[in-house]
């Protein structure tokens, strides 16, 4: 409908009262109470419905009241009388018309209704109850839903994103009302190709696909995974402002939630009467990539231009799949390319925060818990910086850690991608550490319906061997190993013997339950000068004495959706290293205007990764980490063009839409920044108009 861009979040903010009157008309190839019914057209407010709760053995059961409670009018009908005449509307709808701001703030109103009426229940249901309020609007009411999500980013992103969107999935079968996305499976073998034409919409831009073999720290949650890549492309509407009728999610389920991997409580989600998934092994080998291939070629026959995410893949596929399709088309995963742009941005940022000259970071001792996609990815782009600071000879400190403990040379059947970062044994035997150190009698880190997880390895013993980090004394301790707690009081207590003043701790690992730390402990433990960042939010840390310990997120999310948008815009063929580092090196020289960091920028910006000393005005406990999610659309557009001002230099675009690539050379880079602006979608009612 009212496909209008405008310039910047903050211009989107001032003029939302204003909207209406310079948006585009839409055409509908539907009349009457089709129309009603789809939610890419309906501007009717739904009722605001009131969720009672029972919590039931771990099970939610939330029962909807209807909206009487809360002494609000049920219903909020946006279409004006002449497009109620145009298009075979009038009489189907009450005659008052509720402007688009009314309904909004009628569904704010419930919104905080609702936060008021469940104080005191707890978290989880909360959010899931926040979750449900927020997915009613969306199924009814995509305008109005992405407009309430844009704006009030901060507050919705932990329901639609991580931490909730965990607890979703884990119960998504339960929560299931209608379909969302498409779903592809071992049975539809030789059928993808017809399939892919189901889909309504002709247009796609992006994609996000799952498996479902790993979704967060979650372990493999099958068909329930769908949560992930519907919150994603929320996330990409929000942030990036892809046109939400050209998205398209996917989950290429190729069997059911394994239980041979990691422990076994996923045989609770088999035998679930609800589960929507398919009862049989997940393939294996051939089989899978077979499955996955077709779906692959199916998707670019239809859409040769889109951009597809893959998210969450057990890290063999999630490594093995981008390998394969990386220089065929236009796709990038997630875990392994995204995060590691976000974490070497906090990466550097923390050199900043410790005093010390960016140059420096190749001296950092990073210890690394968590060698699978995330904690690789995150290593690998670590090192191409630090090759890019000091030579091809770069020699850093990293120190590896899976769940048999410390990574040297010696291990048995060493994953190839984790080799580069082996230890050799001239390298630590100085330190007395070994093959293995720090190995773990650790159980199941699935904590599937098990919200009480969260310190679950302080009593498990081991987990992460305190010596290592005794020894090492490192200047980042930074986890991606999906396991709650495992930075537990011992660990945080020996990061107080850092040889930096200011060691950081970043617990990655998503959702909440599975942070292998809490920030509280974190700064109770490790002391107050910590660097801290959590994948999932947390609330700063009260420290007392009037001192906060301030809470940054480091997620992937700051980056994949400029990313994808930069990717789009440019018409990349495929998405390279020199993109992927264009977006990483963006977001970590990205200056927030609201702490007018540009103006005390002196430094002379002689190389790439140089531009970063301009964070050294940053380096306060409370600012080394200049991303606000409040800021995301902003983030979103230099990101974005940094990618596509890549591509074109690599001569890798090929223009999109009415832009060819001719136009995106001779683009400055704030040329560039405003045309990203300026092809990011906002919502706003605009006339409809049947043809
Ligand atoms: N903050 C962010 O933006 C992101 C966070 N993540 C989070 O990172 C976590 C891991 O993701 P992936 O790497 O994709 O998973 P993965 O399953 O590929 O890797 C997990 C790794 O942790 C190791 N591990 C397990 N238990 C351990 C223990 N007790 N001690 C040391 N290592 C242990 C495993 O051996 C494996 O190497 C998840 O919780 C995920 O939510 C992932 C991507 C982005
Ligand atoms: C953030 C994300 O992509 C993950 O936790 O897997
Ligand atoms: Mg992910």
């Amino acid at each position: 409908m009212w496909r209008v861009a405008r310039s910047a979040a903050s211009t989107f903010r001032r003029t939302r009262r204003l909207s209406t009157a310079i948006s585009a008309p839409c055409i509908v190839h539907k009349r009457g109470a089709d129309i009603l019914h789809d939610p890419w057209f309906n501007k009717v407010l739904v009722n605001l419905e009131v969720p009672q709760f029972v919590w039931d053995r771990g099970v939610v059961v939330v029962v909807w009241k209807f909206n009487a409670i809360l002494d609000l009018p049920n219903t909020g009908h946006g279409f004006p009388m002449t497009e109620r005449d145009r298009l075979g509307l009038r009489g189907l709808l009450p005659p008052r018309v509720i402007s688009f701001e009314q309904q909004y703030d009628r569904f704010m109103e419930s919104f905080r209704s609702l936060e008021k009426n469940t104080e005191g229940q707890p978290d989880s249901v909360v959010s899931l109850a926040k979750w449900r309020i927020l997915n009613r609007l969306h199924d009814r009411n995509e305008t109005l839903y992405y407009r309430v999500l844009i704006d009030n980013i901060k507050d919705f992103a932990p329901i639609i994103y991580t931490p909730t969107v965990g607890l979703v999935c884990q119960n998504y079968s339960g929560l299931f009302r209608r379909p969302r996305g498409m779903y592809f499976s071992a049975k539809d073998k030789g059928e993808m190709m017809s399939m892919i034409f189901n889909w309504p919409s002709t247009q796609v831009d992006m994609i996000v696909l799952t498996d479902g073999s790993r979704i967060l720290g979650l372990g493999d949650l099958g068909v329930q995974g769908i949560g992930i890549p519907i919150g994603k492309l929320d996330m990409y509407v929000a942030a990036a402002g892809i046109n939400p009728q050209r998205i398209y999610l996917c989950l290429c389920l190729t069997g059911a939630p394994s239980y041979a991997w990691r422990g076994t409580n996923n045989q609770k989600l088999l035998e679930d009467p609800l589960y929507l998934g398919l009862r049989q092994p997940r393939l294996e080998g051939e089989e899978y990539l077979s499955i996955v291939d077709e779906f692959v070629e199916a998707v670019h026959a239809r859409w040769p231009k889109a951009v597809v995410q893959f998210e969450d893949f057990q890290a063999k596929w999630a490594f093995e799949t981008l390998d394969r399709y990386r220089k065929k088309f236009c796709m990038f995963n997630d875990d392994i390319q995204g995060t590691a742009g976000v974490a070497l941005a906090g990466l550097l940022g923390t050199v900043r925060a410790q005093g010390r000259p960016l140059t420096d970071f190749a001296n950092q001792k990073i210890v690394v818990v968590g060698a699978g996609s995330a904690g690789l990815g995150v290593l690998k782009m670590a090192l191409q910086a630090v090759s890019r600071m000091t030579g091809p000879s770069a020699d850093p400190h990293f120190f590896l850690l899976d769940k048999n403990g410390l990574i040297t040379k010696d291990r048995k059947d060493i994953d190839p991608a984790a080799l580069p970062f082996a230890k050799a044994h001239h390298e630590i035997e100085g330190l007395g550490l070994q093959e293995g150190a720090g190995l773990a009698e650790v159980g199941t880190n699935n904590c599937y319906l098990h919200l009480s997880a969260f310190y679950a390895f302080q009593d498990n013993k081991a987990g992460l061997n305190v010596c290592q980090v005794k020894k090492v004394k490192p200047h980042v301790l930074l986890g991606l190993s999906g396991v709650g707690g495992i930075f537990h009081e011992e660990v945080l207590r020996a990061m107080k013997e850092s040889d930096s003043v200011r060691p950081a701790i970043f617990a990655m690992s998503n959702p909440t339950n599975n942070a292998e730390c809490c920030p509280v402990d974190a700064f109770k433990l490790a002391g107050e000068d910590i660097v801290f960042a959590s994948g999932s939010p947390f609330a700063n840390v009260d420290l007392g004495n009037g001192k906060i310990g301030h809470v940054n997120q480091a997620n992937n999310m700051y980056l994949f959706p400029g990313i994808g948008l930069g990717a789009l815009l440019s018409g990349a063929r495929n998405i390279s290293d020199t993109m992927l580092e264009a977006a990483a090196e963006c977001l970590a020289s990205y200056m927030s205007d609201e702490k007018s960091i540009e103006e005390s920028c002196i430094h002379p910006l002689t190389s790439k990764f140089l531009v970063l000393e301009k964070l050294s005005i940053l380096a306060t406990a409370d600012w080394f980490w200049p991303y606000r999610i409040s800021s995301i659309r902003d983030i979103t557009a230099e990101v974005g063009a940094a990618v596509l001002r890549a591509a074109v230099a690599e001569d890798l675009a090929e223009g999109h839409g009415d832009v060819g690539v001719r136009e995106l050379q001779h683009m400055s880079k704030e040329e560039t920044i405003e045309h990203v602006r300026q092809n990011m979608w906002y919502p706003v009612y605009g006339p409809l108009v049947h043809e």
